[in-house]
């Protein structure tokens, strides 16, 4: 049997789901281009979907893969993360193999955009699962006459048993920018970072494979052209505070995610940037 893409609607929503031969599946929403559910063959879910995400077709939905463009967080004047993940994205392209399956949703700069960031642009985002990996790539083509700067995230939201007894190893030497303590720039010097307390770091120029280890699993996190890292849990108060997320979310949860946030890309017309997180279930 060949892999299969089809529509479907998921919490009311337009979305698609990917499905191959050996069991691999995903769920995409068409509302951010938004990966919601990812499990590999064996079918153990891998991302995180929060029970209280809101799903009414325009507001952030809090978990699977946010798509952050033209800014990531809150670093310029745009609303948080920018505007791709709050808006309907089109399926521009689908192909399966015996055993994988890609979709292709895209984005262009509409009079909405344009209110906000005023750039001709248009964003492609790729999804492909194969065997045990998910594979997200992000293209950004200036389709107008003048450059533009943006910055960028894939948010992913990892599901985790247990938030405490999971370690990413990786990132010994980085630096990183640490939210939590004043945006001070720090090293890491353990041979794996584990969550203990609220974590908001953008780690910069991280060169090698990360690898999230649980008791019963592991997942191998690698970007491509994707310049940072951004290891993201609220924790208890944060958490509490956040009302799209039950009290003890933060416990399922932990966000490793592909950035281009220290340093904005800059995008001269006609030309274009990519950037790449793919994961594999080990
Ligand atoms: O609540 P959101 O707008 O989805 O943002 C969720 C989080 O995203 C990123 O990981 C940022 O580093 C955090 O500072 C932010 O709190």
């Amino acid at each position: 049997m060949p892999a299969t893409i089809e529509p479907i609607e998921f919490h009311g929503q337009p979305a698609l789901r990917l499905a191959t031969a050996s069991g691999a599946r995903a769920v995409v929403a068409l509302h951010g281009a938004q990966v919601l559910s990812w499990a590999p063959p064996g079918g153990e879910e891998r991302l995180y979907l929060s029970p209280k995400a809101v799903f009414d077709g325009h507001s952030a939905v809090r978990g699977g893969i946010p798509v952050c463009f033209p800014q990531f967080a809150d670093l310029g004047p745009l609303p948080a993360h920018g505007f791709a993940r709050n808006r309907r994205w089109s399926l521009t392209t689908e192909r399966s193999g015996k055993d994988f399956a890609l979709a292709g949703l895209t984005l262009a700069d509409d009079e909405a955009t344009r209110a906000l960031w005023p750039y001709a642009f248009s964003a492609e985002l790729s999804i492909l699962i194969e065997d045990s990996r998910l594979d997200l790539e992000l293209e950004i083509t200036n389709t107008g006459d003048e450059a533009f700067e943006f910055t960028a995230a894939l948010h992913t939201y990892l599901a985790v048993r247990e938030v405490e007894e999971s370690r990413i190893e990786g990132l010994h030497g980085f630096s990183y920018r640490d939210k939590t303590d004043a945006d001070r720039i720090q090293r890491d010097s353990g041979d794996a970072l584990v969550i203990e307390s609220e974590t908001d770091r953008v780690y910069h120029e991280v060169s090698r494979p990360l690898l999230l280890r649980e008791y019963h699993r592991s997942l191998g996190v690698n970007a491509d052209g994707f310049p940072d890292v951004v290891v993201w849990n609220p924790w208890i108060e944060r958490s509490a505070a956040i009302a799209d997320l039950p009290d003890d979310g933060f416990r399922r949860m932990l966000c490793i995610e592909a950035a281009a946030a220290r340093q904005p890309v800059r995008v001269q017309p006609g030309e274009s940037w990519w950037g790449r997180q793919t994961l594999v279930a080990l």
